[in-house]
């Protein structure tokens, strides 16, 4: 395909995601069954050119003061890749496959409008109704964070020291050109090439052998600040696929008892294999039986026994944009009172494993006080026995990069703010409460 042809083939694609309002891993999918003749370097800057325009869907439609798939998908040939209206006029060159030419209101935007007046929600590309629960997390800097959310992401590896240690995996995987992660001693960073494509890590020896496993940095953070001790007993409360089970283990180093539960079913089910490839000896995956919550209590003989609980919880995700660009916009304001409510929940369920002087990790991939601050204040106000430990002792676990991740993150009382704008790395909060001795 020419690369006039795949900008008509994107305006196509954003027209059937805008239109349906479909996810756009399924539209994308289905347009590769119907265009047999397209390789993969075609669907691979297709790809990269769709989710590119959701990222930059209102700063696009303000650019060209209209909101059509076209208009979209042109804006952000400015705002994301950088052409000006010249460039982007060769490629609407009206040829066979090509879009039709600019018109002379389209030359005009694409020459002179900017985002100058723009509101906040439209330079940081989110959804408008989400505009006040981001200026009270951020203020004059919600524009800003945004549209680092709408940037692209890195590909993250987090090095198993159960199997390898950072310079072994380095090594090992030098073809790709990894770098240091910025905070985590343990994260490596692969940069996606010009079509926003992480290569195919899972095929690699060295994930293969379970020398490192993909963990965004900020994720990686969030097991390391969490602390949990060697020989510790940790109950890792909402392990989904064990992302942060498996670091878990190995800052346990193997030893102590880690217990992974997660009331879905399927979430669980990669947890196993995982596992046994990472080398991970000291993890007890905890299965629901019955209907979850409702069900068996599987967590019964962990009561009041728990040095660290760890909550990863349920939430909107709004954190994890850059690798979601749909889900921005398909957020509704139900799903964020849904998992306010799940969040709640969950905190009071996780409360009995605590054992005095036991501690509870609070950790969400969501920027919104909602789910952050505004939990662990109500949880605090119901359970006086618990406070919680001041970020600056929180990041002590960082050792000397504790520090410098403190400036870097949003302090507040009640935890962490790390976000892609501040840390480099997706959006977490993460909060430590304790029990009281
Ligand atoms: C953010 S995800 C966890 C991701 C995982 N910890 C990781 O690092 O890969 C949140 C998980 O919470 C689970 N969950 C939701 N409600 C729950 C509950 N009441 N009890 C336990 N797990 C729950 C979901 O099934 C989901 O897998």
């Amino acid at each position: 395909m020419t690369p006039t042809a795949r900008i008509s083939a994107a305006i196509e694609v954003v027209a059937s995601i805008l239109a349906d309002r479909r996810p756009a891993a399924e539209v994308l999918t289905e347009w590769g069954r119907g265009h047999r003749f397209a390789g993969s370097g075609d669907r691979a800057a297709l790809s990269s050119l769709v989710y590119d325009t959701l990222r930059r869907r209102a700063s696009s439609a303000w650019l060209m003061a209209e909101e059509t798939p076209r208009a979209l998908v042109l804006g952000m040939l400015k705002l994301g890749r950088g052409l000006d209206a010249q460039a982007i006029g060769q490629l609407c060159d009206g040829s066979r496959f090509a879009p039709a030419p600019l018109s002379d209101a389209e030359a005009a935007r694409l020459g002179n409008a900017t985002l100058e007046d723009a509101p906040a929600h439209v330079r940081g590309d989110y959804p408008e109704w989400l505009d006040a629960s981001l200026a009270a997390v951020f203020g004059e800097g919600r524009a800003q964070e945004g549209a680092a959310l709408a940037d692209r992401a890195p590909l993250d590896l987090r090095v198993n020291t159960l199997k390898a240690d950072v310079a072994k995996a380095m090594q090992q995987l030098d073809h790709l050109a990894p770098i240091h992660g910025v905070w985590s001693p343990l994260a490596l960073r692969i940069a996606p090439n010009a079509d926003g494509k992480a290569p195919p890590l899972t095929s690699e020896p060295a994930y293969l052998k379970g020398m490192v496993e993909i963990q965004d940095e900020g994720s990686q953070l969030a097991a390391i600040l969490s602390a949990p001790a060697r020989g510790a007993q940790v109950l890792d409360l909402c392990a989904g696929g064990g992302g942060k089970t498996l670091a878990l283990a190995a800052l346990m180093d193997n030893a102590g008892q880690l217990y992974a539960y997660d009331d879905d079913l399927r979430r669980l089910a990669p947890i196993h294999e995982r596992i046994q490839r990472a080398g991970a000896h000291n993890v007890q995956v905890r299965s629901p039986k019955g209907k979850g919550r409702a069900g068996v209590d599987v967590l019964e003989d962990l009561t009041g026994r728990m040095d660290l609980v760890l909550i990863d919880a349920p939430c909107t995700g709004t954190g994890t944009w850059r690798r979601n660009p749909d889900a921005k916009w398909r957020m509704r304001p139900g799903a964020l009172a849904e998992r306010m409510k799940d969040q709640a929940e969950i905190l009071e369920a996780a409360e009995r494993f605590v054992k005095p002087g036991g501690r509870l990790a609070y950790i969400t991939c969501s920027l919104l006080d909602e789910e952050n601050v505004g939990q662990v204040r109500a949880f605090l106000d119901r359970h006086a026995d618990f406070h919680v430990i001041p970020p600056v002792d929180v990041v002590l676990a960082l050792g000397e990069r504790g520090i410098a991740l403190r400036e870097a993150a949003l302090e507040r009382p009640e935890g962490l703010l790390l976000t892609p704008l501040r840390t480099g790395t997706d959006g977490f909060f993460v909060s430590i409460m304790v029990r009281d001795a």
